[in-house]
């Protein structure tokens, strides 16, 4: 059987794909590879291991008619057409679970970061812009005993709820469902969109891309947010309208964002968002610690070799 394999990976996460099957890896790491190359193997493949930078869609599958399994790096599969995979009866693998606490860290250091202005700090420092102390002088948000409001109490808003509740944070969430356990182990307040938009100090953004959630963070929801609050998205860009969120944060509507995701991606220098001081950027590291990339590569790899062998996935898309 043909695997391919769309991102140049270590050698012993690869070794037992290679030693099962006929296996085509792109030489590159940071560098996807091309489609119309993806488009030519993927024609004669049986597996297919990708990640969120691949569009797996109906053109692709359409040329795929020996594919059985894909299998994705990442937690999230909004860049998979499911349905149409699922009528073709490919089954597909993701990694959750794996990759929730570095990700939980990062969305953190990203709250830390926008409310501290931590990153504008080091741009005064290059610019030579740092003159004297100055009393208010790049005077951000407390944190501590603060208000966090999690949209999307998964696994990885839980992760992110425990380390509010190290800064003494009042959790408040919104989900698709309560979670009782979680409410009294962290003293947690499930809430409606609006109450939490209106009051948290800080907004976190962890559902994942749906038809539900696209946009879902517009004009309108910016407006409801306290003068004072910070926006944080580790979900991703889609679940924003990034124009709106530039107006918010240009007008000082919110006091900054910090962003791991876009759409658009790779966002590209020139966008109006990084111009602006108050908005914390970073390139979709969520995820990005060694441990953690290593684990997700090897449960990705797991998922496709007993997809292939007929076996039930470890973690598959249902
Ligand atoms: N930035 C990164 O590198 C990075 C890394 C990992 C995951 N992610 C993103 O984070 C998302 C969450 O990952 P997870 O493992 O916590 O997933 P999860 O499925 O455990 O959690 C998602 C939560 O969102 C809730 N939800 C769904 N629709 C909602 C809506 N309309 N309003 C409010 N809540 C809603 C669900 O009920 C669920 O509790 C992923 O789907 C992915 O998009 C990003
Ligand atoms: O969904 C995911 O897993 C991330 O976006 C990449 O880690």
């Amino acid at each position: 059987m043909k695997i391919v394999i769309t991102r140049y990976l270590p050698d012993d996460v690869t070794k037992e794909l290679v030693e099962n099957f006929d296996v085509v890896m792109w030489e590159k790491e940071n560098e996807p590879m091309p489609r119309e190359q993806l488009l030519e193997e993927i024609k004669d493949a049986d597996g297919l291991f990708t990640n969120v930078a691949d569009q797996v869609d109906y053109e692709l599958l359409e040329k795929a008619s020996k594919l059985k399994v894909i299998s994705t790096m990442a937690v999230g599969y909004d860049n998979i057409d499911v349905e149409e995979a699922k009528i073709r009866g490919i089954v597909i693998g993701h990694t959750p679970g794996v990759l929730t606490e570095a990700t939980a860290d990062l969305t953190f250091a990203l709250l830390m970061a926008a409310g501290r202005r931590i990153v504008e700090g080091m741009d005064v420092i290059r610019e030579n812009e740092w003159n004297s102390w100055g009393p208010f002088f790049l005077t951000g948000q407390e944190i501590y005993k603060k208000r966090i409001g999690i949209i999307g109490l998964g696994r990885i808003g839980l992760g992110v709820a425990r380390r509010a509740k190290g800064f003494s944070m009042d959790i408040l969430y919104h989900n698709r469902s309560r979670n009782k356990e979680v409410e009294e182990e962290l003293n947690a307040t499930y809430c409606e969109l609006d109450e939490l938009l209106t009051t948290a100090d800080y907004v976190v953004l962890l559902a994942p891309s749906t038809n539900d959630t696209y946009k879902m963070m517009g004009t309108a929801e910016f407006a409801k947010m306290k003068k004072s609050a910070v926006f944080i998205n580790t979900s991703r860009g889609t679940n924003v309208d990034e124009d709106a969120l530039y107006h918010a944060l240009e007008s000082g509507e919110i006091f900054a964002a910090g962003l791991d995701v876009f759409d658009p991606e790779p966002i590209h220098s020139d966008h109006p968002l990084l111009k602006l001081r108050n908005v914390t950027a970073l390139p979709h590291i969520g995820s990005a610690a060694i441990e953690t990339r290593l684990a997700m590569a090897r449960l990705a790899s797991e998922n496709l070799i007993n997809g292939l062998k007929g076996q039930p996935l470890v973690h598959e898309v249902r």
